[in-house]
């Protein structure tokens, strides 16, 4: 048996003496007032056993890891279809980079990155008839969990200073690749990146990502071969033009967010989430992957 509590508390004492945290992203304003010696991690693993060490049960803002969340959502809408719109290929890039964008026709190299993201958005806007709301409930319910919000000052403050965005989503409507207003998309994705979570609560919703797409409850919300995909675009797409890098170091499908969390899983194991807010130059949280790096290193478990 994997002592996974005492491993997870000398993770948190090795990092948080790291001296070089990151730097937190300044981009989106409201995220640059975060203390950067916030760290915590979080592990539930197959028997729903919980694990943590350090501020996990502290919120932060999701961000882009919410992608993972409004893909899944639109794979149970509209299925298969998703894949005319987004392809499925790393990127190699960052995440708000626009040049493939406008090589490859409009078509977003895969759901993970932000022009990609951006469409999948349009799809749900589409598709629901209140958004917002109807999205926030989805999450909610995987997480059984209704104190889950958006926060408003976040989404507010990205809106104001997102221009890389309104360039993407402009991109796509000139390809015809978007359906609905700029703004009304923008509006929905701002708010969906804006999600406050504890690793807690993060890992309670990916746990079916482990769990053959099942819950915490053992309700389906997506089928084996969904999940299958979404793992395997977690692994190749995840990090951006540093999956290759979190594949090396860590050896699992994850998602990263600007706002510092990671969150990661081993099929049929565990799921992790790790936070600290300082990133490394390609966005991802530096502490965080050093942290999980030692836990697939110390359990010596991995998708490999
Ligand atoms: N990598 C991220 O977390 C980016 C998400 C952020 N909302 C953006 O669109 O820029």
């Amino acid at each position: 048996m994997i002592d996974f509590q005492s491993i997870l508390t000398s993770i948190n004492e090795a990092v948080i003496h790291e001296k070089d945290k990151g730097k937190i992203a300044d981009y989106i304003p409201e995220l640059a007032k975060i203390d950067i010696n916030n760290f915590g991690i979080h592990l539930i693993d197959s028997q729903q056993e919980n694990y943590a060490a350090g501020n996990s049960d502290e919120q932060f803002s999701i961000q882009s890891i919410s992608k993972v969340l409004s893909l899944s959502m639109v794979l149970g809408l509209i299925g298969e279809k998703v894949w005319k719109r987004v392809d499925v290929e790393p990127s190699g890039d960052p995440f708000n980079h626009l040049s493939l964008l406008e090589l490859e026709n409009g078509i977003p190299r895969n759901p993970l990155i932000n022009p990609g993201a951006i469409v999948i958005a349009d799809i749900l806007v589409s598709q629901l008839e209140n958004p917002k709301e109807e999205f926030l409930a989805f999450v909610q319910n995987i997480a059984n969990d209704y104190t889950i919000d958006y926060d408003k000052e976040v989404a507010k403050s990205e809106k104001r200073t997102g221009f890389m965005n309104f360039a993407a989503a402009n991109l796509l409507k000139s390809y015809d690749n978007l359906n609905n207003d700029v703004d009304v998309v923008l509006d929905f994705y701002f708010h969906q990146c804006s999600l406050s979570m504890s690793c807690a609560q993060l890992t309670h919703i990916f746990y079916m990502f482990m769990n053959h797409g099942k819950c915490r409850r053992n309700k389906a919300y997506l089928t084996l071969s969904q999940v299958k995909r979404i793992n395997a675009i977690m692994l190749t797409c995840g990090f951006y033009d540093e999956a290759g890098e979190f594949a090396f170091e860590v050896g699992l499908p994850g998602k990263s967010g600007v706002g510092g969390g990671i969150v990661a899983l081993l099929p049929n194991k565990f799921c992790v989430a790790t936070w600290s807010p300082g990133l490394n130059p390609k966005g991802n949280s530096k502490l965080g992957m050093l942290a999980l790096e030692k836990l697939t290193t110390q359990t010596e478990l991995s998708i490999f």
